[in-house]
């Protein structure tokens, strides 16, 4: 254990940033004996529990459940309403905790981790600065997340626009909202600002979700303009203004206007390395910090870079994936034990190069993982697709009329092996998990075969595709 080290240096390991990265991070490294410092600028549980996954998800399931209802004769008839909307922005609040941290911070004193608050920056190899205070660590991990990235479009800086955190925080339903961005958190914010009642008008330059599948963005288009919602792609403002009385105008290149109560900007998101101090050490800039499959920074033997803030994965599970591995490497180097490195050992993120599954709670929902069609063509692989409708399963008929989904396999032929997988359709976020298996660990296609799905379910549909990708010869 490291006891020794930490005569020397305040703690062993000082962990900057305590969302749900950097708890992890501490954890781990504690539980392997590491006496560990977290050091928070706001809310110890970080933008996921407060203003990210958490109440975003809040905000979409009544929607969600409302429309399952509506799907099902019998079902529909008892829901005569309309979403309860101040209901619905009080259940999301509870799952901020009212944007308190008490609970989680209580968390981290009874997990034997040492809760510094402030704003910390990097002054040198194990140094790092509170408020003016210096402590010291014989490591340092980075899970300070990142932040929004806002387009440089004339007049919207001073349009004071939402980003995430407004919409997901927000106390009140602009009456028009408009997006501007078609991923992941745009196309979600439409269903779920849409759902409370919101005239919304998505602004995307590209297709919905372009990282997807191509019948991802068609097939969501589809349902948000079934829903009401106003879809323009490849449309972007030129020009925002909000005049005195708060109304928005955003002005196309094409030259048309869209009215609103407020716009949205949610157009990606980039790692927060500004103000640590990096620049001074030779580390730094805006792309993300080179790591290794521990975490550790590429260049350096102490400083570890873990979640959002290196830029491999922006989602909560596969961030705390690598603090898991990150955790328990940085223990295994300062306690001079073995680090398990080589591919799939229990020190490396190898996954985040194969295998990361995400799931977007819109309506339909969409899951996916591994690689797409294009990105496996591109990586140079020998591969055949297969594809099946999701509305043709038995299963998916049972749960809603008129079910509306597809499927698609990605196998690499030469090793017999799915590589990339996606769902579109109501409920298919709980079928992931068995592609991202089947990805992990390489389960031979042969083999899948006599992994039989339950009848009426939805994932019969890996029987259908199985079928279909034999019959293709
Ligand atoms: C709207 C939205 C919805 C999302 N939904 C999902 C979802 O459903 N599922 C999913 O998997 N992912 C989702 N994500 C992504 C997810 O929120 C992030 O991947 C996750 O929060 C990253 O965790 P992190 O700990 O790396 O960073 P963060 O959660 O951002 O935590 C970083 C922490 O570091 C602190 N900090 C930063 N700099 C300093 C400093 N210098 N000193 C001290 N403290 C500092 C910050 O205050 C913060 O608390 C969503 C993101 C958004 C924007
Ligand atoms: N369910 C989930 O897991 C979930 C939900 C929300 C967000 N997230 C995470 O948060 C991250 C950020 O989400 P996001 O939706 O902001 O990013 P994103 O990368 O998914 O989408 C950004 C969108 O903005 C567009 N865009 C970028 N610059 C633009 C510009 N100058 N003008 C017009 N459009 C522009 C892009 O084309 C893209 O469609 C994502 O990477 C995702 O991993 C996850």
């Amino acid at each position: 254990m490291s006891t020794a080290a930490s005569k020397t240096t305040d703690y062993d390991l000082i962990v900057i940033g305590g969302g749900a990265v950097g708890e992890n991070v501490a954890d781990y490294a504690t539980q392997q004996g590491l006496q560990v410092a977290i050091v928070e600028s706001e809310l110890v549980g970080g933008e996921c529990s407060y203003w990210a996954c958490m109440p975003s998800k809040a905000l979409l399931r009544s929607g969600n459940a409302l429309r399952a209802a509506r799907r099902l004769p019998g079902t529909r008839e008892a829901v005569t309403g309309e979403l309860d909307v101040r209901a619905v922005l009080e259940r999301r609040t509870t799952f901020t905790s009212g944007w308190k941290d008490d609970g989680q911070a209580k968390w981290v004193e009874s997990a034997g981790i040492e809760l510094i608050r402030g704003h910390a920056t990097v002054t040198g190899a194990g140094q790092v600065k509170v408020d003016g205070r210096m402590y010291t660590a014989r490591a340092v991990a980075l899970a300070t997340g990142s932040v929004p990235h806002i387009p440089e479009i004339d007049g919207l800086a001073e349009a004071q626009p939402w980003g995430t955190r407004e919409a997901t925080s927000a106390k009140t339903v602009p009456q028009r909202l408009i997006v501007l961005g078609g991923g992941v958190a745009g196309t979600e914010m439409a269903f779920a600002f849409s759902s409370l009642g919101a005239h919304v008008t998505v602004l995307s330059r590209s297709a919905l979700l372009s990282h997807e599948e191509p019948f991802v963005g068609e097939c969501l288009a589809d349902a948000l303009t079934a829903e009401g919602v106003d879809v323009r792609i490849g449309a972007t403002p030129s020009h925002i203004d909000r005049d005195a009385e708060g109304l928005v105008t955003a002005t196309l290149e094409d030259g048309s206007t869209i009215q609103a109560d407020e716009i949205l900007v949610a157009t990606g998101r980039t790692p927060a390395t500004d103000g640590l101090g990096l620049d001074s050490l030779g580390l730094g800039g805006n792309e993300g910090l080179a790591v290794d499959d521990t975490m550790l920074v590429k260049g350096t033997d102490w400083l570890y870079a873990v979640g959002d803030v290196n830029g491999r994965a922006l989602l909560t599970h596969q961030g705390k994936y690598q603090a898991r591995a990150a955790g328990e490497a940085i223990a295994a180097r300062l306690n001079g034990t073995q680090v398990q490195d080589q591919p799939w050992g229990r020190h490396v993120a190898t996954a985040d190069h194969t295998a990361v599954p995400h799931v977007v709670f819109s309506d339909p929902e969409v899951a996916s993982v591994g690689k797409t069609e294009a990105k496996a063509r591109e990586a140079g692989l020998h591969i055949k697709t297969v594809e099946y409708d999701l509305g043709s399963i038995a299963g998916s008929s049972l749960q809603a009329d008129d079910y509306a989904g597809r499927a698609k396999l990605v196998v690499d032929e030469d090793r017999g092996v799915i590589v990339g997988a996606t769902f579109i359709g109501q409920d298919v976020a709980e079928l992931l998990h068995s592609a991202t298996i089947a990805i992990v660990g390489e389960v031979p296609i042969d083999r899948l075969w006599h992994a039989v799905p339950s009848y009426p379910t939805i994932s019969e549909v890996w029987l259908r595709l199985l079928e279909t990708y034999t019959s293709q010869g």
